[in-house]
């Protein structure tokens, strides 16, 4: 392969502003995946992707494209997941590229991620290439949007190319500029094998498949390579490139993507970062390794019947396979009985897990609010990671709490600042900077806690801006802070499961919230139900549940017997996430009571 006839790129974006769409159109255009076996965003392999219209995998395609030249290329476009949940894995996959499309949706503008994606790209000295989506819609406003391009990121746009994804339109510009103006790679074909791995996955039929992209030298089918970073060493069994179906190939040599699988085990064998090269002769010099990326978010995880404890298990070890990211131990909650603590990147990571776990494992879940990691200095001088509230020292071990703390990037239309940065201030944000992307959009910049934003901050945000801000944000560091335990009690027993971590300011107020929302998703049982919120031994807020008089039946009594049998049916429904605790029944919500507690 003529390594000057190689490009190798990405498409990064805002999420939503159509990176997906554009990959098809790419696919279609190039003819490489016909009308026939066309389905909407063909990269997006997961249903549960395709419906959330989110890239969890990335994956990668190999596309021959025969220029206007009449030469034809290989373009291999590396697909990158969007979201700020899993910015390492796209920082992974721009390794492998010499370009990235920016794309940019005319409708909307420069918004967060798109400048932390640029970011990304600049840091891996990637040529970006500017695109402007969906100018179909009449509310697209090229000007204005080029100039927050050029003014707010400081991109030259004399080459970009204005395109419909959805309709093909200014597509065929766009690949004739990825010729032009994207690199070739560069690469030693005489050098020792030098090769980077950029995504791996578990698959259940042959072991770990592993995504790499050649640097120097050649890989060839049956060859033996050497894993840098743990020192085994491996058979190449197959060798390929998928395009966009996988297609077997004896050899790849610099600049080329492929796929290779060696009997591979496990995916911590083959980390994305970590260098491939060959046994006999290594590459001097192997990329610098992989950042182990710890969980920052973490919740409990139960099953709703305790006879699905295994089933659960069962698929959290078939999730992980595929998953590395994804933390969790066994663990007991006097509240909910056997389940398990997990621990995710980010609050999108969770949501994802959860729903696969119920979809795709058909387990039924009761989750408790999500938490983030606290680091306790107790008085002995230890300093102990605390990722459960029930799990906190007693006050007079404790000598400091310390919490995860964010650096918050949003993007916001003028006429909403002031809501923006009433909500930070709320939140126990520091105002750290405040400028202008153009004289429109404006960028705030704040600290806060992560556990602020964790509860509601996202919705809050969204709706203080009627849906107009973005955010992009990363974990800085760890700062004391004035923090308390703050638990609470049904019928007198403490819900271990239902127990935060709260700044002392806001615990009564919290407390107050959090027990009238109680009193709202709580049933009503045969018997009189108490709820408390307490810090410590001193209780804060107590509301009461008064009991029930009559059977809900009973007022269909004598009535039409399927309205009854459906009654009946809809309480066995109602049931379903219900959990017993003590004699008391508790729905789900109750345990996410937290999250919406401000309402
Ligand atoms: N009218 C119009 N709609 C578009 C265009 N491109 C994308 N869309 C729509 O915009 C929405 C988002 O597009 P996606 O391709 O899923 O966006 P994405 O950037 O891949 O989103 P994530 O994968 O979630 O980051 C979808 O509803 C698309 O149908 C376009 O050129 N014109």
């Amino acid at each position: 392969m003529d390594i000057k006839k190689i490009r190798n790129f990405s498409i990064i974006a805002h999420i939503d502003h159509g990176k997906s769409t554009l990959a098809d159109r790419i696919l279609e255009i190039t003819g490489l995946v016909g009308e026939r076996e066309k389905k909407d965003q063909y990269l997006d392999k997961m249903d549960l992707e395709r419906e959330r219209g989110i890239t969890i995998k990335a994956q990668t395609v190999r596309i021959p494209y025969k220029s206007k030249d009449g030469t034809t290329y290989i373009l291999n476009l590396i697909d990158t997941p969007g979201h700020v949940d899993f910015s390492y894995e796209v920082s992974r996959s721009l390794a492998a590229c010499d370009g990235a499309l920016l794309v940019v949706d005319a409708t909307q503008g420069v918004e967060a991620q798109t400048l932390a994606n640029v970011y990304l790209a600049l840091d891996h000295d990637l040529e970006i290439l500017p695109v402007l989506n969906k100018i179909d819609l009449p509310s697209a406003e090229p000007e204005r949007v080029i100039e927050e391009i050029e003014e707010g990121i400081g991109l030259d746009t004399s080459n970009i190319t204005l395109v419909s994804a959805k309709t093909g339109e200014g597509v065929p510009e766009l690949l004739e500029k990825i010729i032009k103006f994207i690199p070739s790679p560069k690469g030693d074909p005489n050098a020792p094998l030098k090769a980077l791995i950029f995504d791996s996955w578990y698959d259940p039929y042959v072991g770990v498949v592993v995504l790499f992209r050649v640097i120097d030298g050649t890989i060839v089918k049956g060859q033996d390579i050497l894993m840098c970073s743990t020192g085994k060493k491996y058979e190449v069994i197959r060798l390929g490139v998928f395009s966009p179906e996988a297609v077997d190939i004896n050899q790849l040599g610099p600049g080329e993507v492929g796929f290779l699988c060696a009997n591979i085990k496990e995916l911590k064998d083959a980390r994305v970062g970590d260098t491939i090269t060959h046994p006999k002769k290594p590459t001097p010099k192997p990329f610098p390794g992989f950042k182990k990326i710890k969980p920052m978010v973490f919740c409990g995880l139960y099953p709703v019947d305790p006879g699905e404890y295994e089933d659960l298990k069962f698929a959290l070890e078939k999730l992980q396979l595929n998953d590395s990211s994804l933390f969790f131990e066994a663990e007991t909650s006097q509240a909910l009985g056997f389940g398990f603590r997990c621990g995710f990147l980010g609050l999108l990571h969770m949501e994802i897990v959860q729903e696969r776990l119920e979809r795709e494992f058909k387990v039924n879940l009761i989750a408790t609010a999500p938490s983030v990691v606290y680091q306790v200095v107790k008085v002995d001088g230890t300093i102990l990671e605390v990722d459960n509230p029930s799990k906190l020292p007693p006050p007079v071990e404790i000598e400091a709490i310390k919490e995860p703390f964010v650096k918050m990037e949003i993007h916001v239309p003028n006429e909403y600042v002031g809501n923006v940065l009433k909500l930070c201030e709320e939140k126990r944000g520091i105002q750290k900077d405040i400028r202008y992307l153009t004289t429109s959009r404006v960028i705030v910049i704040y600290e806060l806690p992560f556990a602020e934003i964790v509860y509601d901050f996202f919705d809050r945000l969204k709706s203080v801006s009627r849906g107009f801000a973005s955010l992009d944000y990363e974990v800085i560091d760890f700062r004391p802070s004035n923090l308390v335990k703050l638990d609470i009690l049904i019928n007198g027993s403490p819900v271990d499961a239902m127990a935060t971590i709260v700044h002392r300011d806001k615990a009564y107020y919290k407390g107050r919230a959090l027990a009238l929302r109680l009193k709202k998703v709580i049933p009503r049982q045969l018997f009189e139900v108490v709820i408390q919120a307490a810090i410590g031994n001193k209780i804060i807020a107590r509301e009461r549940i008064a009991p029930l008089r009559k059977n809900v039946t009973a007022k269909c009594y004598g009535g039409d017997i399927t309205r009854k049998r459906k009654l009946l049916e809809k309480q066995k429904e109602g049931k379903k996430r219900m959990k017993q605790m003590g004699n008391v029944e508790v729905p789900q919500e109750a345990f996410l009571a937290v999250l919406k507690a401000e309402d």
